[in-house]
This record gives C-alpha cells, sequence and structure tokens, in this order.
C-alpha cells in the first residue's frame, strides 16, 4: 500500500515550468503581410497537387533538424531563387523541422532543447521557432514541419503549409487525432519497419471527426472536435528495405484503392529509402523521376534531406567547435547537389506533369 498520496501522484515528476500561453506569443509574433500570403499560397498550392487540379509536384526540402537559426535562414535565402525558377514545375516547400522523434534517446531539436545541451529551454526554443518560421514565410518560401509534440502546433501550426507525421509516430492514436484537425494537408510516413498498412489506416482515422483532448491557445484544458482532414497522403519512407520502386509505388496504389483514399503518395529519398547513406537520396530521385516519366499518375511529391554541407556531425562538447551548415541529425546531400538535382527533375518532368490523369 502506498504510504502517501505523493508515491502515486505524479512521483517521477521533477519540475513543471509553465509556459506563455500560444496567444501571447502569436500577439508578439503575429502572422501577417507576405508572411501570411505565403502560408496562404502553400496551402492552397499543395491541397490543389493532391485534388489535381494543380498538376506540379510538392518538394518537400531541407536540413534534417533545425539547430541554428542564422544558419536556416541562409538555408532559405539559397533555396528561396530555386523556388522561385522551378515553380511552374514543383512547388517548393522548405523542411523545417523542429522537433526530432528519436530511436531511444539523443538531441530532439530546436524546440525542446534550443541550446543543444540538454538544458531544455522550451519557452526560449518556441519563441526562436516562432520567429525563424516567420522570417522564412516573410521570404516566400513556405513550410513543412512533423507534427510530434501534441501541444506545439498551438504556438506554431499557423505557419505550416504541410505537415508530416512520422514513421514512429503514424500508429499513435493521438497524432491521427491531431492530424484530424489540422489545418494543411498531412502526409503520413510507412512505419519504420516498412508497414505500409498503418500510414492507410493513419489516413482513414484522420480523414474522420474526432475528439481530443488539448490547450486552448488562451493556455485552458479543452475537448476539441474536428471535422477530418481531407487531405491526408501516404508516404513512402522505406523500412527494413527501400519502398519507393514501381512494384511497391503500384502496391502501395492498390492498397489506397482498397481503403477508397485518393492514390497520392509521396517518396521520401531519404531514410529506409536511402538506407541513410544520404547519397543515394539522388538515385531515388532519379527513379520517380523516371516513373513519373513512364505514365505514373500517382506520385505527388518527393522529400529530400538537404543542407547548405554535405553529411552529418556529432554535436561536440564545445558547441564553438560544431560545423557550419552541417547537420547535427542525420546526413544530408549538400547545396549544390540539390540544386542540379531538382534542375534536373524539373526539366524531365517539365511537360510531363501537365499531361497525367490526375483528379
Ligand atoms: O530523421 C531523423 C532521424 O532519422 C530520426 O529522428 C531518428 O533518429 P535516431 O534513430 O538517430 O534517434
Ligand atoms: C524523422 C524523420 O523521418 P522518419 O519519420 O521517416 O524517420 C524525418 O523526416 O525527419
Amino acid at each position: 500500500m502506498p504510504k502517501t498520496k505523493h508515491e502515486v501522484d505524479n512521483f517521477h515528476i521533477i519540475s513543471a515550468e509553465e509556459l506563455p500561453q500560444p496567444t501571447q506569443l502569436k500577439r508578439e509574433m503575429p502572422l501577417t503581410g507576405d508572411a501570411l500570403e505565403t502560408v496562404l499560397g502553400g496551402h492552397r498550392g499543395v491541397k490543389g497537387i493532391l485534388d489535381g487540379k494543380d498538376s506540379r509536384l510538392v518538394v518537400v526540402v531541407g536540413p534534417c533538424s533545425i539547430h541554428d537559426t542564422a544558419v536556416a535562414m541562409d538555408y532559405a535565402r539559397l533555396l528561396k531563387p530555386l523556388a522561385d525558377e522551378l515553380k511552374d514545375t514543383l512547388l517548393i516547400v522548405m523542411r523545417v523541422y523542429f522537433e526530432k522523434p528519436r530511436t531511444t534517446v539523443g538531441w530532439e531539436g530546436l524546440i525542446y532543447d534550443p541550446h543543444l545541451d540538454g538544458s531544455h529551454r522550451i519557452e526560449h526554443g518556441l519563441r526562436i521557432g516562432r520567429q525563424l518560421m516567420l522570417d522564412i514565410n516573410a521570404l516566400g518560401l513556405p513550410i513543412a514541419v512533423e507534427a510530434l509534440d501534441l501541444i506545439s502546433p498551438q504556438y506554431l501550426q499557423d505557419l505550416v503549409s504541410w505537415t508530416a507525421v512520422g514513421a514512429r509516430t503514424t500508429e499513435s492514436p493521438t497524432h491521427r487525432k491531431l492530424a484530424s484537425g489540422i489545418s494543411s494537408a498531412v502526409g503520413f510516413k510507412n512505419n519504420v519497419d516498412g508497414s505500409l498498412s498503418v500510414a492507410v489506416n493513419a489516413i482513414r482515422a484522420a480523414s474522420a471527426i474526432n475528439t481530443f483532448i488539448s490547450v486552448t491557445e488562451e493556455g485552458k484544458v479543452a475537448a476539441f472536435r474536428t471535422s477530418g482532414n481531407p487531405h491526408c497522403h501516404v508516404i513512402l519512407r522505406g523500412g527494413k528495405e527501400p519502398n519507393f520502386e514501381t512494384s511497391f509505388v503500384a502496391a502501395c496504389e492498390q492498397e489506397l484503392r482498397k481503403a477508397s483514399i485518393a492514390e497520392n503518395i509521396m517518396i521520401d529519398c531519404s531514410h529506409g529509402n536511402s538506407r541513410k547513406q544520404y547519397e543515394k537520396q539522388l538515385d531515388v530521385l532519379q527513379d520517380v523521376t523516371a516513373q513519373i516519366e513512364a505514365g505514373n499518375n500517382s506520385i505527388v511529391g518527393v522529400m529530400l534531406e538537404s543542407n547548405i554541407h554535405a553529411g552529418n556531425q556529432p554535436i561536440p562538447d564545445d558547441l564553438e567547435e560544431i560545423q557550419y551548415g552541417v547537420s547535427i541529425t542525420d546526413a544530408c546531400i549538400d547545396w549544390p547537389t540539390t540544386e542540379v538535382a531538382l534542375r534536373e527533375m524539373a526539366s524531365r518532368l517539365r511537360s510531363v506533369l501537365p499531361t497525367r490523369k490526375r483528379g
């Protein structure tokens, strides 16, 4: 028998630090002007592609994770002119991933640990994260995130044009409920073992009416009821083996058809599809481009992990030693490679995409 109530109530909680209300951060850093136009355009663009009304492809490209907001802005300034140049063919959305789901433990991203030192200054993370997202949107680049935390969307989601639910959370009922209430399109990845049915089930769940408990913008606990999200799709990210090739895409189309879900598939060129060898993303991109040239009608987008410089680095003990523009999570292709690869993809698909039978 427990001796005191404390033994059964919050026994393992060391501390609880209050955070500002989401509405406070939104008042301090409001979404207005050019940034708002970018988010509206991003939503419409991605949804138009999923609905088959816009023949372009969505390209979700950028660092595996953001750990330095100034470097992220440097990357955004490189990406923006390319996005403008290729916008007739590709809708480029920048990965601005702040929340990292770890297989076990590790650095959890800018929101949870902005100082990269285990100090977990979440309020600071939310503030610098929101400011960065505003700045990138103000530049005219729409933003992609992974929805991992179930509360942080109240602080940031108004700035997002496309959302992923990752391989580690696609099967999570609470993430599916959250996705059902998210305003942007949501991509569900197959799980880390390669199971596709969890992503198909996730779409069925997230497109339905749901109810979940969360906090309001004013920071009050509330029961949220959602109408269901009609813009959900699958992301093939590979598992134990890659799953980007024609036979996997055809099998995925069949599963979606069986479940009466629109045949919209994004291919993640990284993760299981690259066997975590970052250069292999280019082979995946080539293969996907060839599939579309050969008549594929279901692939609506690709994802690439790209940074200013190639590869990755462990977080050094002395943070002064961190290398500029290099990932501290998964390895990425570098900027010059990214630019060449996306230009080539656009030039091969420019005349093909408008002839596809979609929608
Ligand atoms: O995309 C990033 C990583 O693949 C993901 O966060 C898991 O990382 P980990 O296996 O190194 O923890
Ligand atoms: C964590 C990611 O991917 P996945 O969920 O596929 O592992 C990611 O895209 O950063």
